[in-house]
């Protein structure tokens, strides 16, 4: 079979066409799975002075031997510091998080230190700087601690508020318009007749939009006519997606009408047939800034798909910085035959071997109408294209399928 286009090749020409979409300001508490537009500079240093990392008292080191007897001469508490002097014999009540008084350069822990009206006595010598964060400890005024490109975990939000920032500039939410074909297709809960199934695929595609960073905006399911597809797909381009995805009907058969109604509505195709296993008969193109992508029916072509190039494409419309699904290594669970020309991603179960390695195990059978198994894998095992015969324990790549996949 010819006219198959390489997976990575299919990737790019689809990245080649997308730029991040315009950057907005997006307040922290709205800003998880948001991905910077700019690098965040620190406007302020952590900790803004030296503080005491515990409770006890700010004493000169010197003065503070074990058996010491200081006189405390005041309190400094987070937010509300000592302004004084600690001179020597002298020593302050320090509580944790408070900035260290001038003159004291350690920290007698409470524990270390017997209290007696306005006397402590040490009962272990204090050291110097013993207990006490430096100014700029964590990151100092200036400094760029997220960069450009990155997407906003939980830890970062904390990280992006330390430094001052009650809010930052995202690109916009990609908008991804989703359209079932079919008319054998009916919504869950709705009456299935005898030559009818479920439509299931767009639950799965909407999830993963979700999931990376992206608004799906559900078309519903449209009757395999030539009018009803093409009116559907003008109304992605009138609701101003970013990309508009469609389900089925990519084939060759008679009833496969989706790329004549994509070119109707002046969407020009840059390829159509990928050398992938599930997923072959892929489409893409593009009209004006719209990305359009012509997913095969069977379900789990349509979600492999997505994962392998939907998502790359929502990452580049967010500016993320990586874009393409992380393979990692992992060894084969089992002798696997020589492979065609179409690479393979395979339903896989994964177990940890004795030397920490994973090992994926691809499931008998991989029909790509067989969603119980794509619900079962833990991973999808990757056979490269003309990959030669390989034995069980042989070296191999996975995509692995983390929550939320
Ligand atoms: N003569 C050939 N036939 C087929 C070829 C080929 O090269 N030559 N390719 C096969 C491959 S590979 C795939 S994949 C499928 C893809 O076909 P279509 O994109 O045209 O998909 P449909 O025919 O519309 O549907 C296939 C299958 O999936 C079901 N489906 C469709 N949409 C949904 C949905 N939203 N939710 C759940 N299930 C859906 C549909 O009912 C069909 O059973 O073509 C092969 N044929
Ligand atoms: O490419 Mo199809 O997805 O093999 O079944």
């Amino acid at each position: 079979m010819s006219g198959l286009l390489p997976v990575p090749e299919a990737r790019a020409r689809i990245l080649a066409g997308l730029a991040p979409l315009p950057a907005e300001r997006v307040v922290l508490a709205e800003a998880l799975g948001r991905t910077l537009a700019a690098p965040l500079h620190a406007l302020r240093d952590q900790p803004p002075c030296d503080c005491s990392a515990m409770d006890g008292y700010a004493v000169r080191a010197a003065d503070a031997a074990g058996g010491a007897r200081l006189r405390v001469v005041g309190e400094s508490a987070a937010g509300k510091s000592f302004g004084g002097l600690i001179g020597p014999g002298e020593a302050a009540r320090i509580f944790t998080g408070a900035p260290v008084p001038q003159g004291a350069d350690a920290i007698l822990i409470q524990e270390d230190a017997d209290r007696d009206g306005d006397v402590i006595t040490a009962r272990e010598a204090a050291q110097a700087g013993r207990h006490i964060r430096r100014a700029g400890l964590d990151f100092s005024k200036g400094e760029a601690l997220l960069e450009a490109g990155r997407r906003l975990g939980a830890r970062d939000l904390a990280l992006a508020a330390a430094l001052g920032h009650p809010a930052v500039e995202a690109a916009r939410r990609p908008r991804v318009a989703i359209l079932a074909t079919g008319d054998e297709l009916v919504a869950p809960g709705d009456p299935v007749g005898p030559d009818q199934i479920v439509a299931s695929n767009a639950f799965a595609i909407s999830a993963i939009v979700t999931a990376e960073g992206g608004v799906p905006l559900d078309l519903g399911i449209a009757p395999d006519r030539p009018q009803a597809i093409r009116a559907a797909i003008a109304r992605a381009f009138a609701e101003e997606a970013d990309i508009l995805v469609t389900l089925g009907g990519a084939s060759v058969g008679d009833h496969d009408l989706v790329q004549p109604a994509l070119e109707a509505e002046g969407v020009t195709l840059d390829f159509w047939k990928i050398a992938m296993r599930p997923g072959k008969p892929m489409m893409a193109g593009r009209r004006g800034a719209t990305l359009a992508l012509g997913l095969p029916g069977n379900p789990v072509s349509s979600i492999v798909c997505s994962l392998l190039f939907l998502a790359p494409a929502l990452r580049r419309l967010s500016g993320r910085a990586d874009l393409d699904p992380a393979l990692l290594p992992a060894r084969l669970g089992r002798d696997m035959p020589e492979n065609d020309q179409r690479e393979d991603y395979m339903r896989a179960a994964l177990e940890i071997g004795l030397d920490g390695v994973p090992v994926a195990t691809a499931f008998p059978r991989q029909d790509s109408s067989m969603l119980r198994r794509l619900s079962d894998a833990e991973c999808l095992l990757v056979r490269p294209a003309h990959a030669p015969a390989a034995k069980a324990g042989d070296a191999c790549r996975i995509l692995a399928l983390p929550h939320p996949y």
